[in-house]
């Protein structure tokens, strides 16, 4: 398939590109490097630096495309909630500029990043599709407005459509001479910034919030390996059909307090990890824990890595290589 990949610079776009040119497609990458890395573009694609917004330039009928999977966004559930306006703007207008260029260019199918934040504070664990959807930050929100113009789309005008709503990815793609990890500048997910801590780069970690109902008192997330991740998009595009909005989730099933990554952290690094309490951030729901059956049954999607521990040595392998500059 011929395929634009929005937001293939950054974290997983980069990924997902690379297993897409490995199964044999042709892609596009757009991407206007705001949060990305020229360093992960694949070379066997083709770069277009544009914003997101202006996707008509590149997806018109002539191009013949074949499908978009759709990464481009601002990701920070924490920066959200003090920048909406950003938030909005990037992730809501742009997208549903995205996908007017797509129903005016004729391309028949569309996997978008969606994520666990839409459900907020879940009234039932593991979390299903079905589960209320009630988003405490404003990133959440975005977000759950696509999936939403999506449902809408397919309906409307016969969209193949498929929300992967991810929980929280982590880990790295190494193989052969491809290391792809995590790097935000500034960095504001936990395990990147354990890691930089652990390698001395960092004094402390802060903790926010110690007062949510969970075992230690800290925030409970469900990582997935950002490899395993990849994978569910290649069948995800072979499972999108012609007037369906499916949606899936996407995670391990199991929940890990902040704490407990953080003890993962100093196992698997073996270097001390100091850690200072600070107050809850701004929009985070107490705990995030994924059913993914539905995606299992569906798409016979079966991680690979599943375990935690796997997860941070490979993100430890591509910190090492890439800021400490040692395998
Ligand atoms: N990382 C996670 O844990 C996680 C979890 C759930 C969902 N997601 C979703 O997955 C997707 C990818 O996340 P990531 O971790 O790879 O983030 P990332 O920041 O590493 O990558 C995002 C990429 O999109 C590009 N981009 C952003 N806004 C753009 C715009 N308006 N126009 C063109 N390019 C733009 C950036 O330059 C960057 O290359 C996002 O949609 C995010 O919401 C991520
Ligand atoms: O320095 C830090 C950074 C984070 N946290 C906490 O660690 C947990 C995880 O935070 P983070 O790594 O920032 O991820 P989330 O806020 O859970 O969001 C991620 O996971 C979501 C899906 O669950 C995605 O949608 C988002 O894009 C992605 O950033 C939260 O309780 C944070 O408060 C800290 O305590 N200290």
């Amino acid at each position: 398939m011929k395929l634009l990949v929005t937001g293939g610079a950054g974290f997983i776009g980069s990924v997902v590109t690379r297993m897409l040119l490995d199964a044999g497609h042709e892609v596009v990458v757009l991407d206007d490097l705001r949060t990305g890395h020229r360093e992960a573009l694949a070379p066997d694609a083709t770069h277009v630096e544009m914003p997101v917004h202006d996707a008509g330039r590149v997806l018109t009928r002539e191009a013949g495309f074949d499908g978009v999977l759709h990464f481009a966004a601002l990701i920070a559930a924490g920066e959200s909630m003090v920048k909406p306006e950003l938030y909005w703007h990037t992730n809501t207008v742009g997208s549903l500029a995205l996908i007017d260029a797509v129903r005016a260019a004729g391309v028949p199918r569309l996997v978008f990043s969606s994520t666990a934040a839409v459900y907020g504070n879940p009234t039932e664990l593991p979390i299903p599709e079905t589960a209320v959807k009630a988003p405490t930050n404003t990133y959440g929100a975005t977000k759950l407005a696509v999936d939403m113009a999506l449902t809408s789309e397919a309906v409307g005008h016969g969209l193949a459509a498929v929300s992967l709503r991810y929980f929280n990815v982590a880990g790295a793609h190494l193989t052969g001479d491809v290391a792809l990890g995590e790097r935000h500048d500034p960095e504001t997910h936990l395990i990147p910034i354990a890691l930089e801590v652990a390698a001395g780069r960092r004094e402390k970690l802060q903790l926010f919030g110690d007062d949510y109902p969970t075992a230690d008192g800290t925030c409970v997330r469900d990582y997935i390996h950002v490899a395993d991740l990849a994978r569910a998009h290649l069948l995800a595009l072979d499972a999108a059909s012609g007037g369906q909005h499916r949606i899936y989730n996407l995670g391990n099933g199991n929940g890990f307090t902040n704490r407990q990554v953080v003890e993962v952290v100093r196992e698997v690094t073996g270097h001390p990890v100091p850690v200072e309490m600070a107050p809850r951030r701004e929009g985070d729901p107490a705990e995030l824990v994924a059913s993914s059956a539905l995606a299992r049954a569906e798409l016979g999607w079966v991680p690979e890595k599943p375990t935690l521990h796997d997860m941070v040595a490979d993100a430890w392998s591509f910190y090492r290589t890439h800021h400490l500059g040692r395998p």
